[in-house]
Order: structure tokens, then C-alpha cells, then sequence
């Protein structure tokens, strides 16, 4: 989106950005780098990002997944991806972003799953020591079609990184295609994540099938939930469900765009933000995939604001009470929370 179709309202105001797969949030101006790096591959802009009043189906977004990691496949693409993602949301006013992305293994270009991540630390060091203003975390994701044994050896290598990164690596996602694979199988990873006291992120509910798998999951219980789409009766879950992710208070990472461009929701209006809203339920604004679904956090608030007749002293404790959501320490929740009063007089000036 285009600066000036977001009020400026919505670009200044200080955010908290808690769920951005690194891969997927990879925007034009990066992927014409990346293209002209490998002319051989063939691969056209139109094949990386779904634009505005189109639609996919997920699997069709997992396919353009596909197509990104070819593009994505050395230490030099990796570092220039997460240093470009990294500016891209602090110039669109993101003051603190967990990143997440899957470490992959490359045998033709030399890329270890060590050093995939090893990439991502340098990157999030680099903006740091060039003053870029946002505070930059690292989940490890763990892509539930890999299965039980890649699951065990990614939360190993979370593990050591949490240990080393001076508190850069925080936790693990759980993403994935959704429909494929069972979480049941992977319980043991996440346990043994939980108790080495690595935070848990994990997609749950993302399409209607997975009632049973939420259910299990949420006795880890996670730390945040990605999406939760169907957990919510009025969307086909369950109150059970619903009262378990009360009961242990556990956030909702929440990606309009990205779930009414991937169809599991019908319309901007069907939202599950609002069951959980309403509830007073911790809800956080996210982007998922800002250059697969081509959005940006500003445009996330805008469009939850507009759909959802927020005002904006409603909107400024949204991004406020996301800050009680993150995964660095109470230290770093305080110095978020001194920013925002910092800056309160200019955003509503
Ligand atoms: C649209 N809804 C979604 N649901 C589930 N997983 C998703 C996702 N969007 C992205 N990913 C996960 O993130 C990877 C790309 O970034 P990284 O290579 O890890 O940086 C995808 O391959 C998928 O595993
Ligand atoms: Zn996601």
C-alpha cells in the first residue's frame, strides 16, 4: 500500500508487531533485488504477492511460499531480506518486531540451519548498531510438515540460541500448512521447548479442521496464538475451546488481511477480532505476511479500526496493550510502555 491511502494517524502510531514470517514479509523492492540475483530462475514479481482484491486459497499461498524460498537460498539473501524487512517496519512506525522464519538447509549453496539463523542475528545486529529504531526479537519456527524429528532438532538449535543470542532468540512458532501433518506428533518438541523456557507461539485453528489439535495444544499450554480462526463458537468452535485460551489468558495474534486474502474468512466484517474484542480478550494486530498478502501493520490498524468503528483512543490502547503480549523481558515491556507515553502528544496532536 501506498503511503498516502493510510492516514498518517495510523503510520504514527507506535506499534507492536508480534507476528511477521520473515520469508513472507519480504517486499517488491526486495524481491527485484532478489529476481535480478537470479535471472535463471525465471520467476516474475507477480508470483510473490497477492495484491489488493485478490484472493488465494492457503494452499495457493503455500505455493507462493515455494517460489520465495528458491529466491531466498544463501547467507548474502537471508541478511539482505531480514535487514530490509527489519527497516521496512520501523519506517511504518513498528517500534518493537518478533521475527520468525523457519531455518532451511541449502546442500547446493552451503546454508545450515546454524547458519540460517546465525544470518537472521547478524541482520537484526547490523540495524541495531546503524540506529534503526525498533527493537528486534527472533522466534525459531518449526514447519509442522517436517515432522516430529526436524521439530526435535529445531527446538535444540532455539535452545542453544537463546542461550548465546543475548536474549535476541526469545521462543518458537509452530506454523506450517495447516492441513497437513497432526500436532500430537509434535507435543513432545513443544514440551521439552516449554520447559527449556523457550516462549511458545503456535497457529492454532487456522481452518476448521483442527478443533481436536487445538484442544491438545492448548493443555501446553502456549504463550500466544497465531490466527485461533475457528476456535470461537460463533466461528465453529467451541466454548470449551474458547474458555481453555481464557483460562490461561494466552494473547491472539490476529492477520485480517491475510485471512481474507487466504479464505479462511469471508469477509473483513466475519473477523473473529470482534468475538474476541468484545470479550476483552488480549488481541494483537499483526501482518503475518506483509509482502505475500501486500499490507503493512498501519494498514492492519486502519482496517480494523474502519471495520470494527474503533475510535482512536481505542486504537492507541490496542497497539499500547500489545506491549503486555510480547516475549522480552517486564524490563523491556517498561521502556516500550515510557515510548509510548513519549510519543502520545505527537501521534494526537
Ligand atoms: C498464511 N498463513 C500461514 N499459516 C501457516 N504458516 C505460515 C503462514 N504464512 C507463513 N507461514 C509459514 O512461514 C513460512 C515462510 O516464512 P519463513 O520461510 O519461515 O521465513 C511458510 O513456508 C510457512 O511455513
Ligand atoms: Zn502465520
Amino acid at each position: 500500500m501506498m503511503d498516502n491511502e493510510v492516514d498518517v494517524f495510523y503510520r504514527e502510531l507506535p506499534k507492536v508487531e508480534l507476528h511477521a514470517h520473515l520469508n513472507g514479509s519480504v517486499s517488491c523492492p526486495t524481491i527485484e533485488k532478489l529476481i535480478s540475483r537470479k535471472p535463471q530462475l525465471n520467476i516474475g514479481h507477480g508470483m510473490t504477492a497477492i495484491g489488493k482484491g485478490q484472493r488465494r486459497t492457503l494452499d495457493e499461498c503455500f505455493q507462493v511460499f515455494k517460489v520465495i524460498h528458491q529466491l531466498v537460498d544463501t547467507e548474502e539473501d537471508i541478511l539482505m531480506v531480514a535487514t530490509d524487512v527489519i527497516k521496512e517496519f520501523a519506517a511504518d512506525g513498528v517500534k518493537y518486531l518478533e521475527l520468525r522464519s523457519t531455518p532451511r538447509e541449502e546442500k547446493h549453496t552451503g546454508l545450515t540451519k546454524k547458519s540460517y539463523i546465525e544470518t537472521v542475528i547478524e541482520a537484526i545486529k547490523q540495524c541495531k548498531s546503524e540506529g534503526v529504531d525498533i527493537d528486534v526479537r527472533f522466534l525459531v519456527a518449526i514447519d509442522r510438515r517436517n515432522g516430529t524429528e526436524v521439530a526435535m532438532e529445531t527446538v535444540k538449535l532455539a535452545e542453544d540460541f537463546m542461550l548465546s543470542s543475548d536474549g535476541l532468540v526469545l521462543g518458537l512458532d509452530l506454523s506450517g500448512d495447516p492441513t497437513v501433518g497432526h500436532g500430537k506428533d509434535l507435543l513432545p518438541a513443544l514440551q521439552k521447548a516449554k520447559n527449556c523456557g523457550l516462549k511458545l507461539s503456535l497457529h492454532l485453528s487456522e481452518v476448521p479442521s483442527q478443533l481436536e489439535e487445538s484442544d491438545l495444544l492448548l493443555d501446553l499450554p502456549p504463550d500466544r496464538i497465531g490466527h485461533g480462526t475457528f476456535l470461537h463458537p460463533a466461528m465453529g468452535g467451541s466454548q470449551g475451546l474458547v474458555d481453555k485460551v481464557v483460562k490461561h489468558n494466552i494473547p491472539l495474534e490476529l492477520c485480517l488481511t491475510s485471512n481474507v486474502k487466504g479464505q479462511t474468512v469471508a469477509r473483513y466484517s466475519d473477523h473473529h477480532f470482534k468475538h474476541w474484542y468484545q470479550m476483552g480478550h488480549p488481541s494483537v494486530i499483526c501482518t503475518d505476511d506483509k509482502g505475500v498478502f501486500s499490507t503493512d501493520l498501519s494498514q492492519e490498524y486502519q482496517l480494523a479500526a474502519s471495520t470494527f468503528d474503533l475510535s482512536r483512543e481505542a486504537v492507541w490502547k490496542l497497539s499500547h496493550d500489545a506491549i503486555d503480549c510480547i516475549f522480552a523481558p517486564d524490563t523491556v515491556k517498561q521502556q516500550l510502555k515510557q515510548k509510548w507515553i513519549d510519543l502520545k502528544p505527537h501521534v494526537f496532536k
